[in-house]
């Protein structure tokens, strides 16, 4: 899509940590969060799955628990099948609780937050409630074109890979999507990958990025187990 960001690529050179939260989660307890975000079918899971292996980050992609709340027989569940066919996005009480939940339950200091926050509202409210901080937001910029040739050949039997609701997932990634990634842009978080390449060659980019926290990974192999 050849987005206006122009973030060069900085390494991080330190661990930041966040503290002071919500009852529920994280407490006292030191994160690091991470925030994975680029258009629908950009390759975000897939280089999140990568991540996890090299980098010993816990994955929580928000799509994946909102779509487990569905199968659960919540009572949400409704609500949130018809937003996701029509590619809306929804409320971030919600999204923000299961995300909560799953981090708690990881037992993990260390997330990939995938897929959110989607717009003004889930980042406002995501920092209200956890007072949590990215430690930087990890952006896949993709042509739409690749984006929508991926989506359709994911197979994956999501209700929201048809050309319709494509449609409309593009345009909410647009007009309330990019929006946060430009707020963070500003804050000087955004590093901005290539992701119209091969999945190999992508990872090569990400592994840069993260190559501060394999140093971490080392340290605790070495000295915890
Ligand atoms: N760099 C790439 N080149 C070609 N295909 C890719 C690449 N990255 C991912 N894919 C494929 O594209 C599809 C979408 O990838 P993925 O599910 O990781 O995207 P996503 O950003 O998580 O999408 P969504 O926002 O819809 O969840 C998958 O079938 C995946 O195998
Ligand atoms: N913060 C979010 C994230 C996702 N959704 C809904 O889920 C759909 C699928 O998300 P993926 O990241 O798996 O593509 C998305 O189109 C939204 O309907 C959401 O509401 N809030
Ligand atoms: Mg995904």
């Amino acid at each position: 899509m050849g987005t206006m960001l122009d973030a060069t690529v900085d390494v991080p050179v330190a661990v930041e940590t966040s503290k002071d939260a919500d009852e529920s989660f994280p407490g006292d307890k030191k994160i690091t969060v991470v925030f994975v975000l680029g258009g629908p079918g950009s390759g975000k899971g897939t280089q999140c799955a990568n991540i996890v292996q090299h980098f010993g980050f816990t994955h929580l992609s928000a799509g994946d628990l909102l779509r487990a709340e569905i199968k659960s027989g919540s009572e949400n569940g409704t609500m949130i099948q018809n937003m996701i066919k029509e590619g809306k996005i929804v409320p971030s009480e919600v999204t923000i609780k299961l995300l909560q939940r799953a981090m708690r339950e990881s037992g993990n200091d260390k997330f990939l937050i995938d897929g959110f926050p989607r717009n003004e509202e889930n980042r406002a409210a995501f920092e209200e409630v956890t007072k949590i901080e990215p430690e930087f937001v990890l952006f896949f910029d993709c042509p739409e074109e690749e984006m929508q040739r991926r989506i359709l050949g994911r197979n994956q039997g999501r209700e929201d890979d048809n050309i319709e609701t494509i449609r409309k997932r593009f345009k909410v990634f647009m007009e309330s999507s990019l929006p946060v990634i430009e707020y963070y842009n500003s804050k000087g978080k955004v590093r901005k990958i290539d992701a119209g390449k091969p999945i190999e060659e992508v990872f090569e980019d990400v592994k840069e990025i993260f190559s501060p926290y394999s140093a971490q990974v080392r340290y605790f192999y070495k000295h915890f187990l």
